[in-house]
């Protein structure tokens, strides 16, 4: 995936700054940066979801604001804060889209029966999505964004909510699905998740690209969360207010 000076304002306030960022093929690239950095602005536009103001994305070539029907073949999306169509079960959920990518029904079967196993979703197959549990709608979204075999999988916050066997789980998948040649591109807080999982990753702030590189080369012989707050500041020494103080 290819950005190239991708820019986004709400009002007043640029939420994405001018963003360049090269995501090799077959990588898994973590994006960090502080509340309020623009990492789901960011990836909302690399998706298809929002329109930049300026800026492109292509995706193997693709571009995906001019060619959106080829560019959402090719993406896998699971998205922080999209509604998902809860009245339906978790079977029929993931059943639907993957008929929305066009597959064959017997396949779609298939495919629908193999990641509700691997998501541990299976007692809850006939559950509306309604009813879910917050780790349980993570794992029937990221389901639903895997259920095409996309060549990359965007995934924003992918482990918030979700307990640490599924977790343990999504991640062998994730490991299989880049070994075999998919690129992930993941957003997080967890710099250990990031420092463990990723062999690339970026660091932005305010919108603006601080640091890009492998793991390696952006943590510089420290580890990822001291040189994240080394990068980003902010870090408050203080014992918090007096007031709070218990004794
Ligand atoms: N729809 C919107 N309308 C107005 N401002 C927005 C909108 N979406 C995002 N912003 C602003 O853009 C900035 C970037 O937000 P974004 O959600 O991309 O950050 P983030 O890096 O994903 O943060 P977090 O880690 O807290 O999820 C923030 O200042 C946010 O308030």
């Amino acid at each position: 995936m290819q950005i190239t000076g991708l820019v986004k304002r709400f009002g007043q306030k640029t939420a994405v700054a001018g963003l360049d960022l090269e995501v090799p093929s077959g990588s898994f690239y973590g994006l960090v940066g502080p509340n309020g950095a623009g990492k789901t602005t960011t990836l909302s536009m690399a998706t298809g979801l929002l329109r930049p103001d300026a800026g492109a994305v292509r995706i193997h070539g693709v571009d995906v604001w001019t060619q959106p029907v080829e560019a959402k073949r090719l993406i896998g999306n699971l998205a922080d804060g999209v509604r998902l169509f809860d009245r339906l079960t978790g079977e029929q959920l993931v059943t639907y889209t993957g008929m929305m990518f066009g597959l064959a029904r017997e396949d779609v079967a298939a495919r629908t029966a193999d990641l509700l196993r691997i998501m541990d979703l299976q007692e809850a197959a006939g559950t509306p999505v309604v009813d879910y549990s917050a780790g349980m709608t993570k794992k029937v979204a990221l389901a639903c964004a895997l259920v095409h075999a996309p060549r990359l999988l965007v995934l924003d916050e992918p482990f918030e909510s979700v307990d640490p066997v599924s977790a343990a789980n999504i991640e062998d998948i994730l490991r299989g699905y880049t070994a075999s040649g998919g690129t992930v591109i993941v957003s997080s807080h967890s710099m250990d998740l990031v420092q463990r999982m990723c062999d690339h990753v970026a660091v932005i702030a305010q919108g603006r690209l601080l640091a890009s590189g492998t793991v390696d080369q952006v943590r510089a012989g420290q580890t990822l969360q001291d040189r994240f707050v080394e990068l980003v500041g902010g870090r408050h020494h203080a014992e918090g207010p007096q007031w709070l103080r218990q004794s």
